[in-house]
């Protein structure tokens, strides 16, 4: 089993860059079927969407527009920090398609936050793409979550965009972490 260490914590290979391609490959058909005709805006959650968003958006061959919004919520592997402030929500967005493109949905505080801001400013519609989910984990009800790269266990995860203490996010597989 190839492992690595980042800092203190030592993880194991989970999925490899071939099998995220293949996934976002299906996941990018899908969308350019759902939104034929339409012209989504794209809006990815930094920092740990931005590989996902590169790789997502190199499939999807509609017009469409792409940004990028963040929000601060975690500190190591705790999962009991405060969403804070959303920076970079585009205001114009009354009338457009949304899709919001997240690397992971946990407990599904971060989404809930940012799907209720979007909401309020009157989008003709809003779905939410992520590349991982734990379903164990969520604690809120998304219905908004419609395209799902992976449903993964509640471990947590590094690699490809997702960091631990800030590193680790140039791995281009994903690694879980071997004990909690
Ligand atoms: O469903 P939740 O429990 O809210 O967790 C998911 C959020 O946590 C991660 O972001 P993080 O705050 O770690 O910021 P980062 O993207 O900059 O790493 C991830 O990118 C999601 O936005
Ligand atoms: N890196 C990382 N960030 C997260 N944010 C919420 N869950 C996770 C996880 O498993 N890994």
């Amino acid at each position: 089993m190839h492992k690595i260490q980042v800092e203190d914590k030592e993880f194991e290979i989970f999925l490899d860059n071939d099998i995220i391609n293949k996934r976002i490959r299906l996941m990018g058909i899908q969308l350019n079927v759902d939104y034929e005709d339409k012209c989504p805006l794209f809006v990815g959650v930094l920092n740990g969407s931005f590989l996902f968003m590169a790789d997502l958006i190199k499939e999807v061959n509609i017009p469409c527009e792409i940004t990028f919004m963040r929000v601060a919520s975690y500190e190591g592997t705790s999962s009991s920090g405060q969403v804070k402030e959303l920076i970079g929500l585009p205001t114009n967005i009354e009338g457009r398609d949304i899709i919001i493109v997240e690397d992971i949905v946990d407990t599904g505080l971060t989404l809930t936050h940012i799907l209720k801001t979007i909401k309020e400013k009157n989008p003709a519609s809003v779905k939410v793409a992520s590349l991982l989910l734990k379903p164990a984990a969520l604690k809120y009800d998304i219905d908004d979550l419609e395209y799902i790269g992976f449903e993964i266990p509640n471990e947590f995860v590094v690699g490809y965009g997702l960091d631990y203490n800030g590193l680790g996010r140039n791995l281009i597989d994903i690694y879980r972490a071997t004990e909690a």
